[in-house]
């Protein structure tokens, strides 16, 4: 996580494997859901041809969806590298094609060039020739974990699945700390939380969905993130195969540019375990591995998992690797969002196991990161200011 002037702890552990090349992005068919479709007097083809797929419960395609609401839509497939250290997604910019870490927590989109100081081999580099300089223009961003990267600005055509901004500032480092050049895993960021956070100055840039969210079909996207397996971001439309039940919508604070909501309580198995009563603010953000919460709720859960301890040599809690994980709950409203137990069990540590939940310590707000986002069908939807959230 992210803000302009401080920097937050995010624990995470690199253990980043190798890469594997990425195949590009392939736009998805999916069922609609919340998008409407227009009905209109006019024959209009595409939205009869839409509907009639919809109406059958079949997948409706994305140059379908656009041409029936002359909005674009799009998803593209994420990986997790390093063990669900990160979540990679190919993106096509200018000429180049890098895989970023797309952060629901930062406002930056940056990426390697070949000046970029320190950086060594390894990464794919954004090519600046197709861009133009933004005169003036320099960015600095640090991180929760002590990294940092700095640069200069471009603005140049950015797509993600079929969804593009034509003129969407990229942030080309000249300088990265030694964990970014020795992550290889990783081109760069693509931030997606408000752009009130954006570093560029004199004057912060607009993020990507920021940039495309008028041209979209339905001005939302999706994370959906998985354990060990690939899933996608979805932009323009909702993806009703993607989760189970109903979406559940809950108010965004983002007076500090990040996706904030408010969980009604904190449950392990059928005890509640926040301070009785008191509700739980946080962070919705895709770029923390972990799900940081308050001392008194993380205590309060290792206290149901024999021989767990919060080790100072170990960095954090950890378990014998067979103890049972129960699971987490966090209710949102009248909806229960469960992270199973076994996601708890984040990595192997040494003789232990290492927790996916740990404390945020002095951070001063919670981290739902992907070790709680990996279990639900999330919706970020800057219009009506709200989180939608579902089980995968
Ligand atoms: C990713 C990642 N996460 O833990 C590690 C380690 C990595 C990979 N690592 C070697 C390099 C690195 C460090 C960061 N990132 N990548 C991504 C942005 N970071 C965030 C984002 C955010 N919203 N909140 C906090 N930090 C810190």
């Amino acid at each position: 996580m992210v803000n302009g002037k401080t920097v937050v702890s995010a624990l995470a552990l690199s253990a980043a494997a190798q890469a594997a090349p990425y195949n590009p992005t392939r736009t998805s068919k999916f069922s609609l859901n919340q998008v409407a479709v227009k009905k209109s007097s006019q024959p209009n083809g595409p939205s009869a041809y839409a509907r009639a797929l919809q109406k059958y419960g079949g997948s409706v395609p994305a140059h379908v969806l656009s041409a029936a609401t002359g909005g674009e839509s799009g998803s593209a497939t994420n990986k997790p590298v390093g063990g669900d250290v990160q979540y990679i997604t190919p993106v096509k910019i200018g000429k180049s094609t890098v895989n970023l870490d797309f952060d629901t927590g930062s406002a930056d989109l940056w990426v390697y060039t070949p000046d970029t100081k320190g950086a060594g081999s390894g990464h794919n580099n954004y090519d600046p020739s197709t861009g133009k300089k933004l005169s003036g223009a320099s960015w600095e961003i640090s991180y929760g974990d002590g990294s940092s990267a700095s640069g200069v600005v471009y603005t140049d055509s950015v797509t993600v699945g079929n969804v593009t901004a034509t003129s969407q500032a990229v942030e080309a480092a000249t300088t990265v700390s030694s964990s970014f050049a020795s992550d290889t895993d990783s081109d760069g960021l693509l931030g997606l939380a408000f752009s009130s956070i954006n570093t560029v100055k004199p004057q912060s840039q607009k993020t990507f969905y920021a940039n495309v969210m008028d041209s979209l079909a339905s001005p939302v996207f999706a994370a959906v993130l998985k354990h060990n397996a690939p899933g996608s971001y979805d932009f323009g439309y909702i993806d009703s195969s993607k989760y189970t039940g109903k979406l559940a919508y809950t108010d965004v604070d983002n007076s500090q540019g990040f996706w904030s909501f408010t969980a009604d309580s904190i449950s392990v198995g059928d005890s509640k375990v926040e301070a009785a009563g008191a509700s739980v603010s946080g962070i919705a953000d895709t770029g923390t591995t972990l799900l940081l919460l308050d001392d008194s709720t993380v205590s309060a859960y290792y206290k149901q998992v024999d021989g767990a301890k919060n080790s100072q040599s170990e960095g954090g809690w950890v378990f014998d690797c067979s103890a049972t994980l129960p699971d987490l709950k966090v209710a949102i409203g009248s909806y229960t969002a469960t992270v199973p137990g076994k996601y708890i069990n984040y990595a192997k540590q040494g003789s232990s196991c290492f927790g996916g939940l740990q404390s945020a310590g002095d951070i001063g707000i919670n981290i739902f990161g992907d070790v709680f986002l990996k279990s639900q069908y999330v919706v970020f939807d800057a219009e009506k200011n709200q989180l939608g959230f579902a089980a995968q």
